[in-house]
């Protein structure tokens, strides 16, 4: 396996430039335009990530007192299973050092969400209107205006002595930011990590976007707040505090649905920061392939959706995304007011993919050869896709037949899960991960909107919604993905 070492060796066949690369920066991203070309940290991100004060920081009562690093081992019950591995690590507090958050991005296009936007909030009539993103959902926590492009950072892949958490020392002396002059283009080898971002909001008509991301075996995130990850040592990954996901997954430890979320080690603290600790679940793949699908056929919260009746909010960062993928998409209330309702946004959302009628959507596919795309915005129908979901195992029939029966055995196991009939589910996504060995494995990952219902409330997963019954659509969307995996693998025995 192509694994780097502390010490920044290379096994035998990694790329000679991307070790030079390891040994002099750690990780550079560079983009196609020269000016765009970072070496960044995340200083300025970490600035933007500050959550509402209820939700950043975890209850005192729930972290032990141990100074700077504080690990939160939670008691397990015994619902449904024995004790499993993780809480059983995490014995004593970490005593590692906290790494900065190494997350490399676009600088923003002119008239994207900016910082300086994000900060202010105007009021409109009866509306106030927030150029930021909603604090109000349970873990609306990083407030970065939306999904990021994907982020990579470089990890520590290494098991080594320091336990706790990946160093990124070398990046905290290296801050200044690079020009494109300051890159050999002889750097730019064909190992690096292409990304390509096809802009679907720009009508598809522009050539895709081509990002090179140096190949150091990144972490990479598909979806989801941008800033809202630090990488791990040891196969572990920090992800901020949500009180929401927090409860989620201490009660996933103990249900029979375990083995299909990443193991969770409680609540680690740096600089002020609560971070929920869990599995890097790309951690055992060498050069993974990655697809996030959202699960569910609605994505926002009831408790939202009442949020904003209450107290509207209107939202211009949402009003941006939604004009750069249809600019004919807005009312002419919202073109008025050049701001939209999260709930609206997110409805819209959901009827331009496809959540609205298969139950899930892709949001996005980094595959091992680097290419990443995140453009699956009006990815609506079967036919689509299925191209995509092709495209993501090229057409290889081995890793079909092992997600499907990973599917199937999931959804075994949420029929039967107690945490699952007792949560709305929403916004949560399926991760699958494969690599050229054949391992092929999904998790069910993101339970910051995960909510328990009022006892004796129970959900089915299926009844369609209504509101006030709470249903998610979850199984349907798993209902539907089996249905394709199986007719995908149907397919293909017929064409061979
Ligand atoms: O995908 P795009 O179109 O960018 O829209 C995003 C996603 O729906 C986010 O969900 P997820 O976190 O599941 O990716 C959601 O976060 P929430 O989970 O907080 O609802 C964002 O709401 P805001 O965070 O309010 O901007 C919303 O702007
Ligand atoms: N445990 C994990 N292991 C590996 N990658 C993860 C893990 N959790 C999340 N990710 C990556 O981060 C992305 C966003 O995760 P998510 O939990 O949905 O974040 P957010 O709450 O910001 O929406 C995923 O698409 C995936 O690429």
């Amino acid at each position: 396996m192509e694994r780097v070492s502390e010490g920044g060796a290379v096994s035998p066949g990694a790329d000679l430039s991307a070790i030079q690369c390891l040994n002099t920066m750690d990780c550079v991203a560079v983009t196609s335009k020269p000016t765009n070309c970072v070496f960044s940290r995340s200083s300025r991100l970490d600035k933007e990530m500050t959550k509402t004060p209820g939700v950043t920081s975890a209850p005192d009562a729930l972290k032990p007192s141990v100074p700077n690093w504080r690990c939160d081992a939670f008691k397990h019950g015994e619902e449904d299973q024995p004790l499993s591995s993780p809480v059983e690590q995490v014995a004593s507090p970490f005593t590692g050092t906290i790494p900065k958050l190494i997350v490399t991005h676009d600088d923003l296009d002119p008239g994207q969400d900016s910082p300086q936007i994000r900060d202010l909030t105007l009021s409109m009539g009866g509306f106030s209107l927030d150029l930021h993103r909603d604090e109000d959902s349970p873990c609306s926590d990083s407030g970065c205006g939306g999904s990021p492009a994907p982020s990579y950072f470089h990890r520590k892949l290494s098991s080594s002595s320091s336990a706790g958490l990946s160093s990124a020392s070398s990046f905290e002396e290296s801050e200044d930011d690079f020009t494109g002059s300051d890159i050999e283009p002889n750097i730019l080898s064909p190992s690096m990590c292409k990304m390509f971002v096809s802009p679907d909001e720009l009508g598809g008509t522009k050539p895709w976007k081509l990002k090179t991301m140096v190949h150091c075996q990144p972490w990479v995130q598909l979806a989801g707040h941008a800033g809202n990850f630090q990488a791990g040592e040891n196969g572990k990954l920090l992800k901020k505090y949500c009180q929401c996901e927090q409860l989620c997954l201490q009660q996933l430890m103990n249900d029979k649905l375990r083995p299909f979320v990443p193991g969770y080690y409680g609540v680690v603290q740096h600089n002020n920061q609560d971070y929920n600790l869990m599995d890097d679940l790309l951690a055992e793949f060498d050069s993974p392939s990655i697809m996030d699908c959202k699960m569910g056929s609605r994505t926002y919260l009831e408790e939202e959706l009442m949020k904003a009746r209450e107290h509207p909010r209107l939202r211009r960062d949402m009003y941006e995304k939604m004009v750069a993928v249809d600019p004919s998409a807005p009312s002419p209330e919202e073109r008025a007011q050049q701001a939209v309702l999260k709930p609206d946004y997110m409805q819209w959302r959901e009827t331009l993919s496809s959540t609205a009628t298969l139950a899930f959507r892709i949001e996005g596919i980094k595959k091992a050869d680097g290419t990443c795309n995140t453009s699956f915005k009006k990815t609506k129908c079967k036919g689509q896709v299925t191209k995509a979901l092709n495209e993501f195992m090229d057409g290889n029939r081995q890793l079909l037949r092992s997600y499907l029966q990973r599917l199937e055995e999931l959804r075994c196991v949420l029929e039967i899960s107690n945490f699952f009939k007792t949560h709305e589910v929403v916004g949560s996504s399926l991760l699958f991960v494969h690599d050229a060995s054949g391992l092929a494995r999904v998790w069910m990952i993101d339970f910051g909107k995960t909510v328990k219902l009022p006892s004796p409330q129970t959900l089915d997963h299926r009844t369609p919604w209504a509101e006030g019954n709470r249903e998610d659509g979850y199984l349907c969307g798993l209902d539907n993905l089996i249905q394709i995996f199986g007719e995908m693998l149907q397919n293909s025995q017929t064409l061979s």
